[in-house]
């Protein structure tokens, strides 16, 4: 009988004490909203009007054009995960400002930080997508409706995660013991263990970047591509393919899957931003996971999970992946 989530769990509380009750039971609700929120994707154009895709009409504090997922996906983590008693706080990507647990639940000691649904712009063309999560400890009398409770390193993360909602749908998890990997059996409606101690290979022959924004890179990622683009022929004396989803979570679990390296690096088109990806719910999150897993996770000049954050939904540069090669290209920075 495989394993299902909850008994990984209730193991890693009991046997391990990697985990206590109020951590596991969050993370239960978290991938019960996952859940629900593959549902919700499954019923795309079904029910007029585009169904559940297409554009919401709204904007987020990015000030980017909300997708009606993004809006549903936000909205079914809020409510799955406010009333359960183990958090004293949330923060998401779509939404400027914490989100306050109501007075009439009880509060817990956790603050939960997600990207709703990742890689929304591949929602309407039914290229994988997810969502992607951070668990911190809410600080001794901190006010989690106030950012700077949220503001903490990624060393400080309990627990991180992410769902792909693909062909099937996953939820990759660390406690910080390892990182496994759970397939949704959809007639058990369980999340049921597939892969446990997923290891990054160190070496890879395999890069994700979107080369469309070559012109902008900086000089050292720009080398480290065409040192790749060059193959067997030039100074890396081997071939390496390309990849590119667009949806950071199907980019990632690919790496997590057979090896690879994922950048999103700094370039002159974000330079004032500071990146592209959000620290807090998108690159902490998985630095956690890829460094659990064996990989590094750099922003070419500092180890993300060591940045100091400066705001809730702060960007950085990613480069992650398989150690060697994040090393390499991080070499480049001359840091
Ligand atoms: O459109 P681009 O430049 O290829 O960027 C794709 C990247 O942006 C993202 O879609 C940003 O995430 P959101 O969809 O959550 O805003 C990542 O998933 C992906 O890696």
């Amino acid at each position: 009988m495989r394993r299902t989530l909850s008994r990984y769990l209730i193991e890693e509380q009991r046997e391990k004490g990697k985990i206590n009750a109020d951590l596991r039971l969050l993370i239960e609700v978290v991938a019960r909203a996952c859940k629900s929120i593959a549902v919700a994707i499954g019923k795309g154009a079904i029910g007029g009007e585009g169904g559940v895709l297409g554009e919401a009409g709204s904007d987020n504090v990015q000030g980017e054009a909300q997708k009606k997922l993004d809006v549903i996906s936000n909205e079914i983590f809020l409510e799955a995960n406010e009333w359960g008693g183990h958090l004293a706080g949330m923060a998401s990507e779509e939404m400027e400002l914490p989100h306050a647990i109501p007075n009439r639940y009880p509060q817990g000691e956790y603050l939960l930080l997600f990207d709703p649904l990742d890689g929304s712009s591949n929602i309407d063309i039914n290229v994988s997508v997810g969502t992607i999560f951070s668990v911190l400890r809410c600080p001794e009398g901190a006010d989690p409706t106030a950012d700077t409770a949220f503001l903490q390193p990624g060393t400080k993360q309990v627990a991180a995660g992410y769902a792909v909602y693909g062909p099937t749908t996953l939820l990759v998890l660390t406690v910080g013991d390892g990182v496994a990997c759970f397939t949704l059996d959809r007639e058990q409606g369980s999340f049921v263990l597939t892969q446990e101690h997923l290891r990054i290979p160190e070496d890879t022959k395999e890069f994700a970047i979107n080369m469309s924004n070559l012109r902008h890179w900086e000089p050292p990622v720009r080398r480290y591509v065409e040192e790749l683009l060059a193959g067997k022929e030039g100074p890396r004396g081997k071939d390496f393919n390309m990849r590119w989803v667009a949806s950071m979570v199907a980019d990632v679990h690919r790496i997590m899957t057979r090896g690879g390296i994922f950048m999103y690096p700094l370039d002159a088109k974000i330079k004032d931003k500071g990146g592209k990806l959000r620290l807090m719910y998108e690159a902490n999150p998985m630095s956690f996971i890829v460094e659990q897993a064996g990989g590094a996770a750099s922003t070419g000049r500092q180890r993300i999970l060591e940045v100091q954050p400066n705001g809730l939904h702060m960007r950085v540069p990613v480069i992650l992946g398989s150690k060697n090669e994040v090393e390499l290209v991080t070499s480049y920075h001359g840091t």
